[in-house]
């Protein structure tokens, strides 16, 4: 699990004077969903193409399944759709599928394997200009597959999608992983990294802000308490937890909620009236927006 499948060394994008992607050290570990997460331009797609070969980095390495970013011999592992894949509108989706395998001498029956996974075999034989946009989607993902690569990079594989949609690629990416193969997505959704990933990296103008596991980037659970009188509620909840803030006149503690009973007696027993206590966890929404702005969470008051 701990193979590194990619692996960049300070890779670097300059477009005249603007920096696309700053120094990026980043590593996709083997059989993982890797989300890289960031604003739009933040320069996930620049990193993507690099990775991919299709633009030389200004400085810097990648290396990607043991070899250089974008050689031959690695790109017959990898599976990706980066740019909107170019279908023709009046083939059949599988015929679409068919000519890519035909292209790369890979065997027909990959082209029916492909479609049964993203769930188009149904419609295979339609044309793909009369597809939804979630089925080109999914007819981009099929390709990607054609071959069974051992990477697939996808780059915003949910983006323009309804719903509906969205949830079906996210499960589709879910089962991939299951079966062996590592992804390795572009997202500015953080529900989303925050359900389907294993890791993250969070790019933002181009510099990789923080990679680790989403719970690490989330931190210890919090619990959210609203009690009264707040400065008691605060003196008791700091005998429990370090890091205890008042934010909208309740308390969030850095405490693990297996702990909330022994919090809630201690303060019936100062006399603190406790209306409520719930899980007050950060999503992976406060945290980003902290990282990207190196700004608070949310307005925190101060009680003596
Ligand atoms: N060929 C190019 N010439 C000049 N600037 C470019 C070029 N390609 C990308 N950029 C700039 O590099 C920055 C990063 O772009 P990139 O497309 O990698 O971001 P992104 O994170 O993928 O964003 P999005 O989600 O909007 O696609 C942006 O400021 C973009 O305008």
């Amino acid at each position: 699990m701990n193979e590194l499948v990619v692996q960049t060394a300070g890779l670097t994008k300059r477009h005249g004077s603007r920096l696309a992607v700053d120094r990026v050290d980043l590593t996709v570990r083997r059989g993982e969903v890797y989300g890289f997460l960031g604003p739009n331009g933040a320069g996930k797609t620049t990193t993507l193409r690099m990775l991919l070969g299709l633009i030389r980095p200004t400085s810097g390495t990648a290396t990607v399944l043991g070899g250089a970013a974008g050689s031959p011999a690695v790109m017959e592992r990898i599976g990706a759709l980066v740019e909107g894949p170019g279908f023709m509108p009046y083939l059949s989706g599988r015929d679409n599928l068919r000519v890519l395998a035909r292209y790369r001498e890979l065997p027909e029956v990959v082209v029916d394997e492909a479609l049964e996974r993203v769930d188009l075999a149904a419609r295979g034989g339609d044309a793909f200009r009369a597809y939804s946009l979630g089925m080109k989607q999914r007819l981009g993902v099929a390709a990607a597959l054609l071959g069974d690569p051992e990477l697939i990079v996808l780059d915003e594989p949910t983006n323009g999608l309804d719903p509906a949609g969205m949830a079906s690629m996210r499960s589709l990416v879910v089962d991939l992983a299951r079966g062996g193969q590592t992804v390795l997505l572009s997202s500015h959704l953080l529900g989303e990294v925050q359900e389907i990933c294993h890791r993250v990296g969070v790019i933002s103008e181009g510099r990789l802000l923080r990679e680790s596991t989403v719970a690490e980037l989330l931190g210890t659970p919090r619990l959210r308490v609203h009690a009264e009188p707040v400065s008691e509620a605060l003196g008791v909840a700091r005998r429990f937890a370090e890091d205890v803030v008042v934010e909208h006149g309740e308390l969030l503690v850095a405490l693990a909620p297996e702990l909330a009973p022994a919090l809630v007696r201690e303060l019936v027993a100062h006399d603190v009236d406790v209306h409520s206590v719930r899980h007050g966890d950060r999503s992976l929404e406060d945290v980003f927006f902290e990282m990207t702005t190196g700004g608070a969470v949310a307005q925190k008051e101060t009680v003596s």
